[in-house]
């Protein structure tokens, strides 16, 4: 049997279309015509304003939007429901608050044989470095801490991809920049395909080794090209800085123009 940590895989979308009908019958293009390629054991990251279609991208990811046009298709196979092969990390951690960490984890993997669980948590803990937490309660946990438990449970199944929607908005800054780290550490370890939406261009660059950039209303792919800087990334090089205003650009350019250009200069990056 294959290994599914080995075997090449990725993400395709082709033409995806979601236009949502309200109770008062108006109707909200969310996504128009988006088409992607996310490589596999890559971070994929998705940049784009409040309402562009991010989630609802992610959502189709994770087979809970099922109403669009394309094709979503993840290492050739349709995605048309959740799975476990998709670990998802949303913005709150959503944690069960009655129940500790390990029951938390527990509760994830509760088709999962029970002599195999306490090993699923214990790797699962380390990664994110919770070890010693694991009878701990939601409230006893910073928010990083309780963002690292939720990151933790989606990855205690050995998905083949995590998807993550805006898994630090809800951080303080300082906090966020250490999430971030401890991501890129899971993934040099895990070299999970990561697929991470968020509105913040600079998280993207910091995380990316490819970034999707969409347009508002409907949301359609703008721009999409590898990062090709050097990790680990410092964010006040110059090359940063150029792919930053480059992006920032890319947001402010009125859509005939910018739709014309779908790969930014890629500044010397030593
Ligand atoms: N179930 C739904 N019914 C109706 N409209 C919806 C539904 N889900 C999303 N929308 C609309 O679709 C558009 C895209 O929403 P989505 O949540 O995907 O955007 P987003 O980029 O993730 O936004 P944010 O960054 O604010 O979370 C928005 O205009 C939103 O109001």
């Amino acid at each position: 049997m294959s290994d599914p940590h080995t075997t090449p895989f990725g993400i395709s979308l082709r033409h995806i279309g979601v236009t949502f009908e309200s109770r008062e019958r108006s109707r909200v293009q969310a996504l128009q015509d988006v088409s992607l390629d996310l490589a596999a054991g890559e971070v994929s990251c998705i940049i784009g304003a409040s309402g562009c279609g991010k989630s609802t991208l992610l959502r189709i990811l994770a087979g809970l939007e099922t109403r669009h046009a394309g094709q979503a298709s993840l290492d050739g196979q349709p995605i048309g429901q959740p799975g476990l092969d998709r670990g998802i990390v949303f913005q709150d951690h959503r944690l069960v608050p009655w129940m500790t960490v390990r029951q938390n984890l527990e509760l994830a993997l509760h088709r999962a044989l029970p002599q195999e669980r306490g090993n699923a948590i214990a790797n699962a803990l380390a990664l994110v470095g919770l070890q010693a937490f694991e009878s701990a309660y939601p409230y006893q946990l910073s928010g990083g801490m309780a963002q690292r438990v939720a990151i933790a449970r989606a990855l205690v199944h050995r998905p083949r991809v995590l998807l993550m929607d805006e898994p630090f908005g809800a951080l303080d800054a300082l906090t966020r920049i250490q999430l971030q780290d401890a991501l890129l550490r899971i993934h040099e370890r895990e070299r999970i395909t990561t697929v991470l939406v968020t509105h913040d261009i600079e998280e993207a660059l910091y995380l990316g080794d490819r970034i999707a950039v969409l347009s508002s209303h409907p949301g359609r792919v703008i721009a999409a090209f590898p990062i090709e800087l050097p990790r680990p990334r410092d964010r006040a090089h110059p090359a940063f800085a150029a792919i930053r205003a480059d992006i920032y650009q890319r947001f402010f350019t009125p859509r005939a123009e910018a739709a014309t250009a779908t790969v930014p200069p890629t500044p010397a990056s030593s």
